[in-house]
C-alpha cells in the first residue's frame, strides 16, 4: 500500500495545531478565527427555509402559536442535539462517519445516511440557486420582463395563458421552466437553466475547491450579505399600506393548534430542517475547531440567530405579502363596484342601493360597511385578508408572489436584483455547508480521496452537475417539489433519532459529558444529560412514528400547473414516480440497519476468527468497499493486517476514550 502523505497543502501546521493536543497530527485544516466559524455554522443552518417555509408553516399553523411550539421544540430537541452534534465533531475532530464509527463501529451506517442525506439536498438545493441566477440575470433591466404579458405569437391580442393567470405566474412556469404539464412529461433539457446550474455549480466548486480554507472566505459575505438585504425590505416593507395587518394576521394566536399532531410533526422537521441537524454539516464544521472551543455556547449562539432570522424573515413576508394582499383587495373593490354599477344601471334590485360618494375611491373598509346593510346572496363579499396571504411559500412565494409585489416598488429592477442576489447567497453558504458534510466524512474515511482532495472536489461537483440534469428537464421542478418534500424529512427524523440513541444509550450520556468536561475544562448541564436520555429520545420516537403514519395514510400529489386551464392542479403521482420516492427514502435510510448488520457479521467472525478453517471462504468483498483500508476497527477486530502508516487523523485520546467500551 502506498504510504500516505500529509495534506499539506491544507492549512500550515502552525496554523491547525493551534489549540489542539501536541499528540495530535498537525495535518487537519483549521478555521483561521472563530468568527469564521460562527459565520459558516450561521450561514450553513440559515438557508431558504428560513425564508420561504417558516413563514408559510407559522401562518399555516396558528401563528403566534406556532412560534411558541417551535421555541419549545428548539429547546427540548433542537439545542440539545444541535449540541450533541457539535461536540461529537469537535471531541472526535472528524466527519459524521468517523464520527459515529468511533461511537460504535456498528453505527458507522448513521455517517453514511448523513451523507445520502446530504446529497439529495444538495442536488436540488443548487437547482433553486440557479432559478435564482436566471431571475438575477434577467432583473438588470426595465421595465421587468415579469411585468406585463407578451403578446400571443403572430397576434397583438396578449398571449392567452398569462391572460389567464398574471404576468409573474406566466414568466415563472411558461418563460423560466417552460414547465410541462406532468412529471410523466419530461420534455427534454432546458438549455439557458442549465447554463444556469453549470454557473451554479462553478460557484460551489470554486469555493470548495480549497476546503474550508476558501469556502471559509467566501462566507465572510455569502453568511452577512441575506441580513442586509433583509433589513432593507423590512424597513421598506414596513412603509407600505397593509404591512401591519399582513404581520397582525400572521401572529394571531390560534391556540388550538396545540391539539394537532401533525403541526408538531411539522415544527420539529422544521427544528431539523433549519439548523441542519443529521445531515453531518453541523459535525463536519465543527470537527476543524480546537478543542478546547466552548461549543455549548456555539450551539445556543447558533440557534438562537437561527431563529431570530427566521422571525425577521417571517415579518418582512408577511409585510410583503399584507401590501400585496391590499392590492389585490383593493383591486377587488374595484371589480366589485363597477359590477355593481352595471348592475343597477340595468335594472334595480330591490333594498340594493349603491353606496354614496365616489366609487373610485371606495376603500376596502368601506366597502365591507357597506356590505353589511346588502340584502344576502348578492355573492360580493369581499374575502378577508388571510385569505389573499395563504398558501404561499417556496418557489411559489419567491418567484411568483414576492417577485410580482417587487414590481410595484418604484426603482423595481434595484429590488429584484437585491431579492435574488440574497436568495444567492442563502442558497450558495448552505451548499457549501452541504457539500462539506458530504466530502469531509468521505475524506476523512477514505485515505485515496484524501490524498486527492481537489480532484475529488472537482469530481463530486461535476456529479452533482449531471444528477441535476434531471432537474433541468420541462418537469424538473416537480422532481424538486418531491425531492424537497420526501428526501429531508422522514430520513432526517430517522438519522437524528438514531445519533440521539447512539450517544445516550449506546455510548452513555454520563461518559459523553465526561468527555466534553475534558474538553472545555467544565462540565454542561446535567439537564444536558436527561435530554438526551429521555427528552430528545422519547420526542423523536414520537416524531418518527408521527411521520410514519403521515407517509402510510397520505397519497402523495404534487401540485402540476396546467397549460390550458392556466391554473394548478393537484395531481396523484405516476408509480413510476412512487417508485422514486419510495427509494429516496429506503436509500437514504437504509445504510443504518445494513452496516449494522455487516458489522455484527463481522464481529461474528472475528469471533470465530480462531478456526482457520474459515478463512478464505468469508463474504466479505461486499463489505470492503464501505470502509477504508486504515480503518483502526479492522485491526481492532483483529480481521486486517494492522497497517499503521496511515494514522487517521484522529486525536489519539479521543478514539481511546471513545472506543473504549464499543466492542
Ligand atoms: O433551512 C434551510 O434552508 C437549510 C437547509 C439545509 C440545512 C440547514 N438549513
Ligand atoms: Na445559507
Amino acid at each position: 500500500m502506498e504510504k500516505s502523505k500529509p495534506d499539506l497543502e491544507l492549512g500550515s501546521p502552525g496554523e491547525s495545531s493551534l489549540g489542539l493536543l501536541p499528540t495530535e497530527p498537525p495535518a487537519r485544516p483549521a478555521w483561521s478565527s472563530k468568527a469564521q466559524y460562527i459565520l459558516a455554522q450561521v450561514g450553513f443552518s440559515v438557508g431558504l427555509g428560513n425564508v420561504w417555509r417558516f413563514p408559510y408553516l407559522c401562518h399555516q399553523n396558528g401563528g403566534g402559536a406556532f412560534l411558541l411550539l417551535y421555541l419549545l421544540l428548539l429547546f427540548v430537541i433542537g439545542i440539545p442535539l444541535f449540541f450533541l452534534e457539535l461536540a461529537a465533531g469537535q471531541s472526535i475532530r472528524q466527519g459524521s462517519i468517523g464520527v459515529w464509527k468511533h461511537i460504535s463501529p456498528r453505527l458507522a451506517g448513521i455517517g453514511f445516511a448523513s451523507c445520502v442525506v446530504c446529497s439529495f439536498v444538495a442536488l436540488y438545493y443548487n437547482v433553486i440557486i440557479a432559478w435564482s441566477l436566471f431571475y438575477l440575470g434577467h432583473s438588470f433591466q426595465y421595465p421587468l420582463p415579469w411585468e406585463s404579458c407578451p403578446d400571443a405569437p403572430n397576434s397583438t391580442q396578449m398571449e392567452p395563458e398569462c391572460a389567464r393567470s398574471s404576468p409573474t405566474t406566466y414568466f415563472w412556469y411558461r418563460e423560466a421552466l417552460d414547465v410541462s404539464d406532468s412529471i410523466s412529461e419530461a420534455g427534454g433539457l432546458d438549455l439557458t437553466l442549465t447554463s444556469c446550474l453549470l454557473g451554479a455549480w462553478s460557484l460551489v466548486c470554486m469555493a470548495m475547491i480549497r476546503g474550508i480554507k476558501s469556502s471559509g472566505k467566501v462566507l465572510y459575505f455569502s453568511s452577512l450579505f441575506p441580513y442586509v438585504v433583509l433589513l432593507c425590505f423590512l424597513i421598506r416593507g414596513l412603509l407600505l399600506d397593509g404591512a401591519a395587518d399582513g404581520i397582525r394576521v400572521m401572529f394571531t394566536p390560534k391556540l388550538s393548534i396545540w391539539g394537532d399532531v401533525q403541526v408538531w410533526r411539522q415544527a420539529a422537521t422544521q427544528v431539523f430542517f433549519a439548523l441542519g441537524l443529521g445531515f453531518g454539516s453541523i459535525i463536519a464544521y465543527s470537527s476543524y475547531n480546537p478543542r478546547g472551543n466552548n461549543c455549548h455556547c456555539d450551539a445556543l449562539l447558533v440557534a438562537a440567530i437561527n431563529f431570530l432570522t427566521s422571525v425577521l424573515a417571517t415579518l418582512v413576508v408577511f409585510a410583503v405579502l399584507g401590501f400585496r394582499a391590499n392590492i389585490l383587495t383593493q383591486a377587488c373593490v374595484g371589480r366589485n363596484t363597477k359590477q355593481l354599477s352595471w348592475l343597477l344601471g340595468n335594472k334595480s334590485i330591490p333594498g340594493l342601493e349603491l353606496p354614496v360618494g365616489n366609487l373610485s375611491e371606495f376603500s376596502p373598509s368601506m366597502y365591507s360597511a357597506w356590505y353589511q346593510g346588502v340584502p344576502a346572496g348578492l355573492g360580493m363579499k369581499l374575502k378577508d385578508m388571510s385569505y389573499f396571504l395563504q398558501g404561499v411559500e417556496g418557489t411559489g412565494l419567491a418567484f411568483i408572489a414576492f417577485t410580482e409585489t417587487m414590481t410595484l416598488f418604484p426603482a423595481s429592477p434595484f429590488w429584484s436584483v437585491l431579492f435574488f442576489f440574497m436568495l444567492l447567497n442563502l442558497g450558495l453558504s448552505t451548499m457549501l455547508g452541504n457539500m462539506q458534510g458530504i466530502l469531509t466524512p468521505l475524506m476523512d474515511n477514505f485515505a485515496p480521496l484524501r490524498r486527492r482532495r481537489t480532484l475529488f472536489t472537482v469530481l463530486s461537483c461535476t456529479l452533482g452537475f449531471l444528477l441535476g440534469l434531471v432537474f433541468m428537464q420541462r418537469s424538473g421542478s416537480y422532481f424538486v417539489a418531491m425531492f424537497d418534500d420526501y428526501s429531508a424529512t422522514l430520513p432526517l427524523v430517522a438519522v437524528v433519532a438514531c445519533e440521539a440513541v447512539a450517544v445516550a444509550w449506546v455510548y452513555g450520556a454520563e461518559r459523553f459529558l465526561s468527555d466534553i468536561e475534558d474538553m472545555l475544562g467544565w462540565r454542561p448541564w446535567k439537564l444536558y444529560s436527561y435530554m438526551w436520555r429521555y427528552g430528545s429520545v422519547l420526542a423523536m420516537l414520537c416524531l418518527l412514528l408521527a411521520s410514519l403514519i403521515n407517509l402510510c395514510l397520505g397519497h402523495p400529489t404534487y401540485q402540476a400547473w396546467d397549460q390550458a386551464k392556466a391554473a394548478k392542479t393537484k395531481l396523484p403521482y405516476p408509480p413510476w414516480a412512487m417508485a422514486i420516492l419510495v427509494s429516496l427514502i429506503v436509500v437514504a435510510v437504509l445504510p443504518i440497519p445494513a452496516l449494522y448488520l455487516c458489522q455484527l457479521l463481522r464481529e461474528w467472525l472475528a469471533w470465530r476468527g480462531g478456526c482457520p478453517s474459515l478463512e478464505g471462504t468469508l463474504p466479505v468483498a461486499e463489505e470492503e468497499e464501505e470502509e477504508s483500508p486504515a480503518d483502526p476497527e479492522h485491526s481492532a477486530n483483529g480481521y486486517l493486517p494492522v497497517q499503521t502508516d496511515d494514522p487517521p487523523e484522529g486525536g489519539e485520546e479521543a478514539r481511546a476514550t471513545l472506543l473504549g467500551g464499543s466492542n
